[in-house]
């Protein structure tokens, strides 16, 4: 199954998912410096809100629904059969010394009880009193023939004991004698499981009581055992049968549903809680099913989907559902791809598709370092690499070797935090916002038949050559961190507006930082944020940096996730719409040959501009000219300086390439450049009036083939 946003999910349309969040172009509201009351992501208009749903109300049996349902079901009772095989089986020796122990209480119990007849004691004891009488008053007839009676009533019941004992003493002596050991068995069984049966007390269940794992069973009685351990259900009074206390009542299942059990279920009325309750409580739960939160996967059914306040939808997995190998981004394969479509993004604990629609949209990621934050953030880059009407910004705080391959693409592309990359970002910024003026001043002058929603349709973009603008910024916090007071405010307001205002220009904002404090990640910045997205991070304060505040307490919480989980992160994109999503997995090698590919689709699509235009290495891989690797690296260091001290130099290519710059020094540096034939026409630089060892660029670009440049 494929959840996104543009078609029907689970047999329910889902209209105008894809309205745009911002009324119009004229929309010339300054940004707000204050935080808002409502972060974006949770405003009643948000289109994604309730994107995520849930099976509805079943007509036939959730067990029976499909194929798979069936096997699954009937797997899970064969399951459950055998563990209460093997269960039992182990203990059927403790269950033989039990029956013997009962049934010889049994067999004490009956005796005494019927010891009173057998041995004729009352007879004996009203033939004793009457001979008495009888000797006291020798006269009196009555008592004379009552004695008589009693006498012979006592001689009735020892014959008929005598009888009886004779009868069972033989009957058990022939069977002994003549039955086979199975009809000896028989007998012994006959005799033996009444009286265990008449010696068993109230205490004494004959079976133990084994709880299967949850794995092997999960019950309606545990869902409610867990609820109300959870405060979620009421006790009953004292003395109440517990079958009278408030119970859920489950819509659907328990039944197996993939690799764990789902159930719906509806909260009983008159107990105060919500749905939102149970979302809250993951943790206990979980605990009290006995497993992971991790493993617990609930959402609210609403209204659209047939469901109501008190409605949950739970899904508990047999094991962390988010581990194993990861899934290659299907990205990989394509040749082209629409950005005006959602963008494979990866999968549900159930290995339901998600795929994320990032028109009219603004996306951030969050998390702890080496989570796959980036990995994730680059596979929206990918889907726009592929898609030629798509122009590129880019800028990475680090200016590591995650971006580098943009350099073949990015209309801009700035890399590191140092004072030339900060001077470049600023340009950056103000160039996007000329452009996003220019954007809504054409887009208003255009009549309502072509422009009738007043932003960006896949007619004008063509038309006016108005491509979709990707703005990804990786490792935000090292420009926020190495930024002066002033510069961060108009760094942070001008991205503020980019992001507001941007997407019904065709601006999608996709920016990601590592820290989440509030320097890293500016709450008004992420306010208005409509995406937002968190690998693992330490508490849930931290998680709600991300992810917007009190989603933790709602059950959005990235906290829950562990260092194990490489590219696992939370997505929320609404009120009370969120998941837990495995990314797609599309490595460093795999997104530097979609770069390349989509160098040449743009090239094609006459779309090639920019920086990615003029960058002599990106053209020398695309003709297959190889410049050599330390030229075509210092270029990429001093792309925004002219000229840099050897020492920046150096530092530059360690951040990029650790392993082959990691124990340069000065002296290697010359000359491998003299090998890579750069003459240096100086060997001094003046920088802001200081004079040291350094490089000019004009004489590395000077080393690269002509060729290329001619090309
Ligand atoms: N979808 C994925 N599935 C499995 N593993 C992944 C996935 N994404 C990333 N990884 C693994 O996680 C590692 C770290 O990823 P990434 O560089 O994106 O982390 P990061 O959170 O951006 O770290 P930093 O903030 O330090 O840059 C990768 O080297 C990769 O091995």
């Amino acid at each position: 199954m494929t959840e996104t946003l543009t078609g029907p999910v689970n047999g329910h349309a889902v209209p105008n998912l894809l309205k745009p969040r911002l009324a119009g172009v004229a929309d010339e509201t300054p940004v707000a410096e204050s935080p808002a009351a409502v972060e974006a992501v949770d405003l009643p208009g948000n289109p994604l809100a309730d994107w995520l749903t849930v099976p509805d109300a079943p007509v036939l049996p959730a067990w029976a629904r499909s194929r798979a349902a069936i096997l699954a079901n009937v797997a899970a009772l064969g399951r459950l059969t055998w563990w209460h095989s093997r269960y039992h089986g182990v203990r059927t020796p403790k269950y033989l010394v039990k029956t013997v122990l009962l049934a010889a209480r049994g067999f004490y119990r009956a005796t005494v009880g019927i010891w009173p007849t057998l041995s004729a004691q009352d007879h004996s004891a009203a033939v004793k009193a009457l001979r008495a009488q009888v000797k006291a008053k020798p006269e009196d007839v009555d008592l004379a023939v009552r004695l008589q009676i009693a006498h012979l009533e006592r001689t009735k019941t020892r014959r008929w004991r005598f009888g009886a004992a004779a009868v069972g003493v033989t009957a058990a002596a022939v069977g002994v004698a003549l039955a086979d050991p199975l009809l000896q068995t028989g007998i012994a069984g006959a005799v033996t499981v009444p009286l265990a049966y008449l010696g068993r007390g109230k205490e004494a269940t004959f079976l133990d009581q084994g709880a299967p794992p949850l794995r092997v069973d999960m019950s309606a009685q545990q869902l409610n055992d867990a609820l109300r351990a959870a405060g979620l259900l009421k006790s009953g009074r004292a003395g109440e049968d517990e079958k009278d206390w408030p119970r859920v009542s489950c819509s659907m299942g328990p039944v197996r549903d993939g690799r764990g059990w789902a159930v719906i279920f509806d909260l009983p009325r008159g107990g105060g809680k919500t749905a939102s309750d149970v979302l809250a409580k993951r943790e206990v739960i979980a605990q009290e099913l006995g497993v992971d939160e991790i493993q617990v996967i609930m959402s609210r059914v609403r209204a659209a989907q047939g469901g109501n306040a008190g409605r949950v939808s739970m899904w508990v997995a047999d094991d962390d559902p988010y581990l194993g190998t990861p899934n290659p981004s299907p990205l990989e394969k394509a040749d082209t791809f629409s950005v005006w479509d959602p963008i494979p993004f990866g999968q549900d604990a159930r290995g339901n598709r998600i795929t994320v629609p990032i028109m009219w949209q603004s996306m951030f990621f969050g998390g702890l370092p080496r989570r796959g934050k980036t990995f994730t953030q680059r596979l929206m880059t990918a889907a726009g690499l592929l898609d030629a009407w798509v122009r590129h910004y880019v800028a990475d705080g680090k200016g590591g070797a995650d971006w580098m391959p943009m350099r073949a693409v990015a209309h801009r592309l700035v890399m590191g935090a140092e004072d030339d990359a900060i001077e470049a970002l600023k340009a950056m910024l103000q160039e996007l916002l000329t452009e996003m003026e220019r954007r809504f001043a054409l887009l208003r002058e255009l009549p309502a038949s072509i422009c009738p929603e007043g932003k960006l349709t896949p007619e004008i973009m063509r038309r006016y050559n108005l491509p979709v603008i990707f703005v990804t910024i990786d490792e935000l916090q090292e420009y926020f961190t190495a930024m002066e007071k002033d510069d961060r405010e108009e760094v942070i307001n001008n991205l503020c507006r980019v992001a507001r205002r941007g997407p019904a220009a065709g601006f999608i904002s996709n920016f990601a930082s590592q820290r989440p404090d509030a320097e890293s990640v500016p709450p008004k910045l992420r306010e208005i944020i409509t995406i937002r997205y968190s690998t693992q991070v330490v508490d849930k304060t931290s998680s709600d940096m991300v992810l917007g505040k009190g989603k933790a307490a709602q059950g959005a919480d990235a906290s829950v996730l562990s260092e194990e989980h490489k590219g696992v992160g939370v997505l929320v994109t609404g009120p009370a719409s969120y998941v837990t999503v495995r990314a797609d997995l599309m490595d460093g090698p795999t997104f530097a040959q979609l770069c390349q590919r989509g160098r040449q689709l743009r090239i094609d699509a006459g779309q090639l501009t920019g920086d990615a235009a003029g960058d002599v290495t990106a053209a020398a891989d695309a003709q297959g000219i190889r410049v050599p690797a330390v030229v075509s690296d210092v270029l990429e260091v001093m792309r925004h300086s002219p000229r840099m001290y050897t020492t920046d130099l150096l530092n530059g290519l360690v951040n990029i390439d650790e392993d082959t710059y990691g124990d340069w020094n000065a002296e290697q540096l010359a000359k491998e450049l003299e090998q890579a034939g750069v003459k240096r026409t100086s060997k001094q630089v003046k920088i802001g009036g200081t004079n040291a060892a350094g490089y000019q660029r004009r004489d590395i670009e000077a080393a690269v083939p002509a060729e290329i440049l001619l090309g």
